[in-house]
């Protein structure tokens, strides 16, 4: 079985930033943003099921879903969180599962914002954790998103926090310094991270 490298980190941190640079040095990426895009596609059955739940108002007029429609509807009230995260996680589950287990290279790097909250750590060789301070965390999550501050703190909190997610970590990259500074410093992490797997893995494999 392929080495497992779970990559984690709150909304905005730089997970798809730092999953780029692996990708670079030709490391196979499962990802689970990916994944939950896949599963609720045009006609898929779970479409269905949460346009039935949450109305017509979150399918758009090509017959996909309305993201914003629903990021707004679910993160303003828990137990409607609760509704989609139970009705698709099990699904996005199951097909990040398959696809790990597809795998031929060394390692993988599995991409889950909620690898700890959904309790996935169990299935990882290692957990990589990209930290970033709240405040830029959430600056960067309002821009990238053209979001409101509220609801980004919404959705930062249905997720673990930062010490939860660090307490988790094996290995953490910090993304707080602007890319126009630390790209060169990211690359060289992400490199002897690379290499430091590599290495891990192959003995692993050894076995
Ligand atoms: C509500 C949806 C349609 C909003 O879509 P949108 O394109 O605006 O956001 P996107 O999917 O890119 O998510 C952005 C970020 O929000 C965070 N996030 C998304 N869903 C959740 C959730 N259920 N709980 C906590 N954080 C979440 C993640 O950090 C994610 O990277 C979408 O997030 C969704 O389908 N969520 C449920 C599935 C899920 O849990 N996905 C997360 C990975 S398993
Ligand atoms: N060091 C940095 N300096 C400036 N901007 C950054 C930096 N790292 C990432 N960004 C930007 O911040 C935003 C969030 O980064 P990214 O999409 O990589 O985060 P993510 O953890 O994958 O987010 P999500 O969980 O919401 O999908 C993006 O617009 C990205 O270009």
């Amino acid at each position: 079985m392929t080495y497992i490298i779970g990559l984690t980190g709150g909304i905005g941190s730089g997970k798809s930033t730092i999953a780029d640079l692996f990708a670079e040095l030709g490391v196979p990426i499962v990802d689970a943003d990916v994944v939950a895009r896949e599963v609720v596609a045009p006609g898929s059955p779970l479409l269905a099921q949460i346009a039935e739940h949450f109305g017509q108002q979150v399918i758009t007029a090509e017959g996909g879903l309305d993201r914003a429609a629903l990021r707004q509807i679910v993160f303003a009230d828990k137990d409607k969180t609760e509704w989609l995260n139970q009705l698709l996680h099990p699904v996005i589950r199951q097909r990040m599962l398959r696809q790990l287990q597809q795998q031929t290279a060394l390692y993988v790097l599995w991409v889950v914002p909620l690898l700890i909250e959904n309790k996935l750590t169990e299935y990882c060789d290692r957990v990589l954790v990209v930290d970033v301070s709240e405040a830029i965390q959430l600056q960067r999550a309002v821009r990238r998103d053209n979001s409101n501050i509220q609801q980004i703190k919404k959705i930062m909190q249905a997720q673990v926090s930062r010490q939860q997610r660090l307490a988790k970590a094996d290995d953490v990259i910090n993304n707080d310094r602007p890319l126009s500074e630390s790209e060169k410093d990211l690359r060289a992490q992400v490199l002897q991270l690379h290499q430091y797997y590599l290495a891990l893995a192959g003995k692993k494999h050894e076995k």
